[in-house]
């Protein structure tokens, strides 16, 4: 099975930081608050006239596991036409890689996580059932000529089995790899993770797999994500997934709170001289407005911050 790199990200400019954003995804999949395919096609507008450039749209997986996704390939339908964008699903199975690819996806995503309990919990199956199940999603991908992303969840620790081995990070993720993800996002779904930690396990990695096929995903349950992306960008990590106004969280991990805030990264990362092709005024609306219509609390520092600005200007 092929493991070439997806190209679509590669820019050559180490200044460039390529957001993967999850808020239609990893966010909505965890709000109570059922929103239409209007709503849901509104918000992935303006993402995009933000400029994201990457969007994980939707979820092919059961409708009793996750709900919110149900209406996944209505709103995939529903967006507009950019060669410039990609549509990104979750397809835990084959039976969701066939209805993703009914739709205009461009990436499809496999999960499975570091934790053997957590696995069960989230997709019904251990690890290396999990690997099996996507092999018939790999074959169609390389079929129809569709990059393959990778997740693995509970890297810096499980909400069930507490803390969890670096060795088994990285068996999971080079299994991935080897089956065909041209990248692996390494999930601290729960946001227990600290600076130190983080660095311990990107150097293992790192030390087998080279930095262009590894993606950061943190939670910001314990307000560690922003300095543990600070810490994977000064290794040399360059794919952050981040989802606006922080929204998210995992719906089998209990007490995991929001993704960390797309504003709140792309607010760092421009503060610190690194690129995103994001206009920030532009998504933090997009942050409030979603806020607004879940009524929830903007979960962004950077977004509260410059509506503020704004409003008092
Ligand atoms: C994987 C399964 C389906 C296995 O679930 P299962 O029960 O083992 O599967 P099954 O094959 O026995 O099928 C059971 C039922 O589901 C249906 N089914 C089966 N597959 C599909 C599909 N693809 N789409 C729609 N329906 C499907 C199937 O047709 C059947 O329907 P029934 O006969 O009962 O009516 C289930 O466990 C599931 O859907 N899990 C998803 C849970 C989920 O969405 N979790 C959140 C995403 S992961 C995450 O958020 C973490 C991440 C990625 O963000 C990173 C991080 O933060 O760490």
């Amino acid at each position: 099975m092929s493991s070439e790199v997806n190209a679509t990200h590669i820019t050559g400019d180490p200044d460039f930081v390529r957001i993967v954003e999850v808020g239609p995804r990893d966010g909505l999949q965890n709000e109570s608050k059922l929103l239409s395919v209007e709503q849901k096609v509104h918000l992935i507008k303006g993402l995009i006239d933000a400029g994201v450039s990457y969007i994980e749209a939707g979820s092919f997986v059961s409708p009793k596991w996750a709900p919110q996704m149900a209406s996944s390939a209505e709103v995939i339908q529903q967006l507009p036409e950019r060669k410039d964008v990609v549509y990104a699903a979750l397809t835990p199975n084959l039976k969701g890689m066939e209805a993703a690819l009914q739709t205009q996806v461009n990436e499809v995503a496999v999960f499975t996580a570091a934790s053997e309990a957590f696995n069960q919990r989230n997709i019904n199956c251990s690890i290396q059932e999990s690997i099996e199940r996507f092999q018939p999603v790999f074959a169609l991908a390389q079929e129809r000529n569709i990059p393959v992303r990778g997740y693995v969840s509970c890297v810096l620790g499980c909400p069930y089995e507490g803390r969890i081995e670096i060795s088994q990070v990285l068996k999971t993720t080079k299994l991935l790899l080897e089956a065909g993800c041209y990248e692996v996002s390494l999930g601290d779904t729960i946001g227990v993770g600290s600076t130190h930690q983080v660095a311990n396990l990107l150097k293992a990695l790192l030390s087998e797999i080279q930095s262009d096929r590894l993606a950061v995903h943190f939670h910001d349950t314990y307000g560690q994500a922003l300095a543990n992306i600070d810490t994977a960008l000064n290794l040399g990590i360059r794919t952050v997934d981040a989802s606006v106004a922080g929204l998210g969280g995992c719906p089998y991990a209990k007490g995991a709170s929001g993704n960390v805030a797309t504003e709140d990264v792309v607010y760092m990362l421009h503060g610190n001289g690194l690129k995103t092709n994001i206009d920030l005024n532009r998504l933090a609306m997009v942050g409030n407005e979603i806020s607004a219509l879940l009524a929830r609390n903007n979960g962004s520092k950077a977004g509260l911050a410059l509506s503020q600005a704004q409003s008092s200007q």
